[in-house]
Formats: C-alpha cells, structure tokens, sequence
C-alpha cells in the first residue's frame, strides 16, 4: 500500500498534511463534513455529494467493510474522500470488500491520517470552504463551486421500471419518482409498501408523466443548488398541482421554489443521522438522517397555500412543508434513513394513504 504523502489545501489557506489510500489523484471541490457514527458506504454512493468533498468526523472508517447491499447509487459520485482511520481488516458478516479496495475500483481521491474534526471547526468557522486534495502543499483550490448542471449529470437519462413483490391487496399504486439523483433506498421503500415504480430523468415533460399513468409523484434528493433547477419550475408545478406529490430533500426545494419560495444557503449545512426534528402536527421530535447545504427560507412560503409541517429543532429551519389544498407534502430530512434512524418512514406511509385516498387506477 502506497505511503504517499498528500495535502488538503484548503480556501481559508489551511494546509492539512496527510497520506493518500490508494492512488494520489488530484482533486478539487466544495468541502463538507458528515457526522455520521456509521454509514460511511452510503454516504459515499449518495450522489447528492456528487461535486463534493466529504469528509467524515467519525474518526475510524472501514471497519465492517464494504457489502453488496447497501450502495445507494450505481457508482460514488463524490469528488474526493477525508478520514483519519482507515481498518484495512474489517469484521462483519456482510463484508465483501475493504474500503481501499472501493477507492480503487472507483479511483475516489481519499486522503486518511487528517484530523478530520479539526477540518470540520474549519468547515463550521467559515461556512464555504473549498479543497485541493494534492501532492503539492502549494497548490491552492480556485473557486470550484459544484457545476450547476450537476443533476443532469447524475439523473437517469432513460426510463427503468420497478415492480414490487410486496402486494398487500389488489391496490397496486404506480409511483413515478423523478430521479434528481435518487439514492436507491427511496425506491426500495416504495416496493417495499407494495408500489410499483417507474425512475424518470429530472426534466420529463407533465405531458410524458401524464402518459405513463402514475399514482403519485415522487421528487428525489440530489446535488447542487436547487436555484440551478428554476427553469423546470413550471413544469414542477404542473406536475405537484395534478398528482399527490412526495418532495425529498432537493425534491423538497425545487418544490418550494415552483411554488414561489425561495432558498438559501445554509452556514455549514445538515450532514449526518441525528438531527432533531419536530413533527408540528403531533409535537413529537423525530431523530432524522440529513445531508443537504440548502433551505427553504421560511419567511418566503406563502402560509395561506402551505402549513410548516417540520422545523429543525437546532437551528428553526424549514424541514417539511404540507401543502393546504392540493395533495403536496415535502420533507427536508430523508424518510428513507440508510444511513441514519427510521423514525420518519411514516412520511413514505401517510404519503401512499394519499395515494389510494386519491383512488388507485387499474393499470394493465
Ligand atoms: N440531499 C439532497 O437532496 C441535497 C439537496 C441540495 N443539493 C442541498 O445541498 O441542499
């Protein structure tokens, strides 16, 4: 295994001296921190990272390996990796593979032997920070916000069909889920609820939905800034306003924003499966998994259409949004967890009661 040494060179002018795992492979990108105890395989095949370099507070990565079950995309889509620890000899009954052999297979630029929390009280002092990962400690970063066509990079660009194998009567609902960069676990819950489901690209057409016949819509998470998405804001709206509609994470805010909201950018943004969340129709705090660096500003939702469903219990932030006439409901957080608690998985069930209330059509 190779020993070379690597640097972070950070946009504040911090230099972070550490060893690559695997290859040296140059890099440079947004810099963001995930406080996730566990999870570190997901996190790295989620591609709302897609553009991103993630580094991780936990300090010891790789220990129960790699699996075959719990990838959340076809391939990582983050730019570079930052741990402190790698195990290089897992334990667990699942484990096919070590992590330096997924860094190699997908030549992810990892850097390990940083002290990562350090990092992250650099990440938190001054909210955007960009990296180099590199042999040369002189090598600045230049601006390298995520490109603002990050989505169509990520997004299928072909139609593919699920059937589920869970029916739990007759009723078969068909959820088409508009793939933003959708991570794999958001369709398993939905077959696992006993829907069929079909994966579109993020821009099809009303016209094209309406053809394929669905029940609901779903709006996955995904990468970038959602204002990158306006231009499909009429589209989107056609879309919520027609068919009961499930928003996730960037699905959420590009929801938000066809209805007139707008976002911003948070300080340092929402990484990691224990964030305080309270439902405000029941009062309960729920435990949720996060991972996004925007918000919708509340102060920007018309409250005679919409009725704040969940706040960040931290920081007062938009997390969830009903819509008061039309069957509309988006959550910040993500319902699907992997990683993080499943205390919001009723969000996947009230959305498909919405579903069947609606009516579910006979499809051949
Ligand atoms: N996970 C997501 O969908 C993230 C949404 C968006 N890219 C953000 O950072 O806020």
């Amino acid at each position: 295994m190779t020993e070379q040494i690597g640097y972070l060179v950070l946009s504040t002018g911090d230099v972070l001296e550490g060893k690559w795992l695997g290859a040296a492979r140059q890099v440079e990108g947004e810099m963001v921190f995930n406080t996730a105890m566990t999870g570190y395989q997901e996190v790295m095949t989620d591609p709302s990272y897609a553009g991103q370099i993630v580094t991780m507070t936990y300090p010891l990565i790789g220990n129960y390996g790699i699996n075959d079950i719990d990838n959340e995309s076809i391939k990582p889509f983050l730019k570079g990796f930052v741990i402190a620890n790698p195990c290089h000899t897992p334990e667990h009954y699942q484990s096919s593979s070590t992590l330096l052999e997924m860094v190699e297979k997908y030549e992810i630029p990892t850097l390990y032997g940083i002290d990562t929390r350090a990092l992250t009280r650099i990440i938190r002092d001054h909210g955007e920070v960009y990296g180099k990962m590199t042999t040369n400690e002189s090598d600045l970063p230049k601006n390298c916000a995520v490109d603002s066509d990050i989505v169509k990079q990520v997004s299928v660009t072909e139609i593919k069909q699920f059937h589920t194998t869970k029916t739990t009567g007759d009723e078969i609902p068909h959820i088409v889920v508009m793939d933003f960069g959708y991570k794999h676990s958001i369709v398993h819950s939905l077959l696992d609820l006993g829907c069929n489901v079909t994966v579109v690209p993020f821009d099809t057409t009303f016209a094209k939905i309406h053809e394929l016949d669905p029940d609901g819509i779903l709006l996955t998470n995904g990468p970038g800034n959602p204002k990158d998405l306006s231009y499909l804001a009429a589209n989107i709206k056609e879309i919520a306003e027609s068919i009961p509609t499930l928003g996730i994470c960037l699905g959420h805010q590009v929801v938000a924003l066809a209805f007139g909201a707008t976002t911003k950018r948070l300080p340092y943004g929402h990484r990691g499966s224990n964030h305080p969340v309270k439902d405000l129709l029941t009062g309960k705090v729920l435990i949720t998994s996060q991972n996004h660096g925007y918000v919708v500003d509340i102060d920007s939702v018309n409250k005679d259409d919409w009725q704040v469903s969940h706040v960040n219990v931290n920081d007062k932030s938009v997390e969830g949004l009903i819509h008061r006439n039309k069957n509309v409901m988006t959550v910040q957080f993500h319902p699907e967890a992997h990683p993080g608690p499943i205390d919001t998985h009723n969000i996947f069930v009230n959305f498909i009661s919405q579903v069947k209330a609606k009516g579910v059509k006979q499809h051949a």
